[in-house]
């Protein structure tokens, strides 16, 4: 198998720069703080670049949780860690890599709704159009069709995570 670069380090960052100022407008008249929920494992590089990148005050909690076995979604969620504090009346921002099934996002969202955020918003690095999932996202990097990906933070069998650009395997 070969390994293909689908968005390389650049067009990835400036990706996530953009999407950070878009995140920025639209919270900045709402509230003076976002609670942003990292999923982990996956998020962690996105995480990070998105937060650094906005200019308003962020708080921060993780989620872990894992469903997949090689490419394909066992559909069955693992959840690992969640978040401890209360969401009580906060401004929740969940963070992931990518909607593919839409199967973790619903579970977590599903899940978080009980905890009474003031308001849920999700913001993906990448959404696959392979499935319609039929979770509206609010704030989208790169769609993509029927491809397993792997690099920032997408693994293949906990593999290609720490790529700094995103690709895919052939
Ligand atoms: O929309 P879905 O089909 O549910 O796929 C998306 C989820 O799958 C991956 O997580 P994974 O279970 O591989 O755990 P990981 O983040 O630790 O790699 C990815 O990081 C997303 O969280
Ligand atoms: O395309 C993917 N790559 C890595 N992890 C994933 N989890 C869901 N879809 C993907
Ligand atoms: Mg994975």
């Amino acid at each position: 198998m070969q390994l293909k670069v689908l968005y390389d380090e650049l067009t990835v960052r400036q990706k996530i720069k953009q999407m950070a100022k878009e995140i920025e407008n639209y919270y900045k008249d709402k509230t003076d703080t976002i609670y942003a929920i990292c999923v982990l494992k996956g998020s962690i590089h996105f995480f990070s670049e998105l937060v650094l990148n906005i200019n308003m005050n962020v708080d921060y909690s993780f989620v872990h949780v894992s469903s997949y076995a090689g490419t394909e979604s066992t559909g069955k969620i693992r959840v690992k860690s969640w978040v401890e504090e209360s969401l009580e009346n906060k401004y929740v921002l969940v963070v992931e890599d990518i909607v593919d099934t839409g199967n973790t996002l619903r579970y977590i969202l599903n899940y978080l709704k009980k905890q009474r955020p003031a308001e849920l918003k999700i913001a993906a690095l990448v959404e696959k159009k392979k499935y319609d999932h039929g979770i509206p996202i609010d704030f989208v990097g790169f769609t993509v069709g029927d491809v397993f990906l792997v690099g920032y933070g997408l693994d293949y069998e906990e593999k290609y995570r720490n790529l700094p650009y995103i690709g895919y395997l052939e």
